[in-house]
């Protein structure tokens, strides 16, 4: 008998979770905006880059620890906020949250998630829970969310900047997937009795990042960055973080590979805050050459999905044991002993 192997690699849990997801589902979590472009494009890019070694550096113990304006991690690869996890498996986002406390890094709480952010804090004691939210264009109930978050303990805010209306996913509309099943909803969108729906507005402007900022004393990160000018505009308006992100392809479709934005970006802040990165990666070498380009940190989604739906909690820590356990392989080789000496000459195009 073949013994069954648990998945040696991010993309293996890939197929795994497809085998137990509903087609509209696994649809849902691993689709994007239009002809997926941009999906693809942001795993193909880091493809194109190359590193370079370097030799008898005598590196000794290795350093993959960061700290970030809302907290330390001990490896650069956070959570990033992905809707709707109890899809994926019945814990939901509990389940990943004690994944993401277990291996010391972020785990960012989406607006969307389908359990309430004070039960993913219950859920895993000592972890460190950043809150990402949609400026609703009601600026009382958007307060009223930040003040759930800030007594949930969470330690940054993420506001997501690239959805001022929904992405159009050719596949969620074949599938007529446009709501959660019964006994699932948006737990963070409760308001009294009724839960409200997500508004996506136009109408946000940098006035309502302002006022979320005279809202709260949290670090705010904008994340969903991709042109240098609105980098700029970031650091004037007052943010704790940049995050670059195309929102894994799901938004604007043919937007540009996010590592493929981010050395303009980097340049732009100079080094003001730090510059966070997602989209695209599925292995520890990603995680270094966006770090060598300049990235203080990046973050995964579909990868997260992915392990939850294949195998729960113990899929998540897996995956994240999987990246972190290659980007200490990958500093090694590179003769690199610290996520911090990562430098733009560690990496070319090829
Ligand atoms: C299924 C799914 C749901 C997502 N939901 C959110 C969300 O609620 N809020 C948000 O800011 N970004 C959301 N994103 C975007 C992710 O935060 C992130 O930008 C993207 O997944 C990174 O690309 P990757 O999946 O290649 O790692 C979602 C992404 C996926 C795949
Ligand atoms: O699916 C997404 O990418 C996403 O960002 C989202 C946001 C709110 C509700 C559902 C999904």
């Amino acid at each position: 008998m073949t013994p069954v192997r648990a998945p040696s690699a991010v993309r293996e849990f890939e197929a795994a979770a497809r085998a137990r997801l509903l087609p509209a589902h696994y649809d849902y979590f691993a689709g994007g905006a239009g002809e997926e472009i941009t999906v693809r494009a942001n795993e193909a890019a880091f493809a194109r880059l190359a590193l370079l070694p370097r030799v008898l550096r005598g590196t000794g113990k290795l350093q993959t620890g960061v700290t970030l304006p809302g907290g330390r991690a001990a490896m650069p690869v956070l959570v990033a906020p992905t809707a709707f996890h109890r899809l994926a498996h019945p814990e939901g986002e509990r389940a990943t949250a004690r994944a993401a406390a277990a291996a010391e890094t972020v785990m960012v709480v989406s607006m969307a998630a389908t359990v309430a952010v004070e039960d993913v804090a219950a859920a895993a004691p000592g972890g460190t829970l950043w809150f990402q939210l949609y400026i609703q264009p009601d600026l009382a109930f958007t307060e009223a969310i930040v003040r759930r978050a800030e007594a949930a303990g969470c330690t940054a805010l993420v506001v997501t900047v690239d959805s001022p209306a929904r992405g159009r996913r050719d596949r969620d509309q074949h599938n007529g997937f446009d709501d959660l099943p019964d006994g699932m909803c948006c737990e963070n969108l409760r308001d009294g009795d009724r839960v409200r729906p997500i508004v996506m507005s136009p109408e946000i402007s940098w006035r309502h990042v302002d006022l979320l900022r005279r809202m709260t004393e949290l670090p705010v990160v904008l994340k969903g960055v991709t042109h240098p000018d609105d980098a700029r505009l970031a650091l004037d308006h007052g943010v704790a973080a940049v995050w670059v992100s195309n929102h894994g392809g799901r938004q604007l479709d043919t937007v540009p590979a996010a590592v493929d934005l981010l050395p303009e970006v980097v340049a732009a802040v100079g080094g003001a805050v730090p510059v966070l990165l997602d989209g695209g990666i599925r292995r520890g070498t990603d995680v270094v050459k966006a770090m060598a380009l300049g990235a203080s940190a990046v973050a995964v989604g579909r990868p997260v999905i992915w392990g939850l739906a294949a195998d729960g909690e113990r899929g998540v820590a897996r995956v994240l044991g999987l990246l972190h356990d290659e980007v200490e392989h990958a500093l090694t080789l590179l003769g690199v002993a610290s996520v911090h000496d990562l430098r733009p000459g560690l990496v070319r195009p090829c």
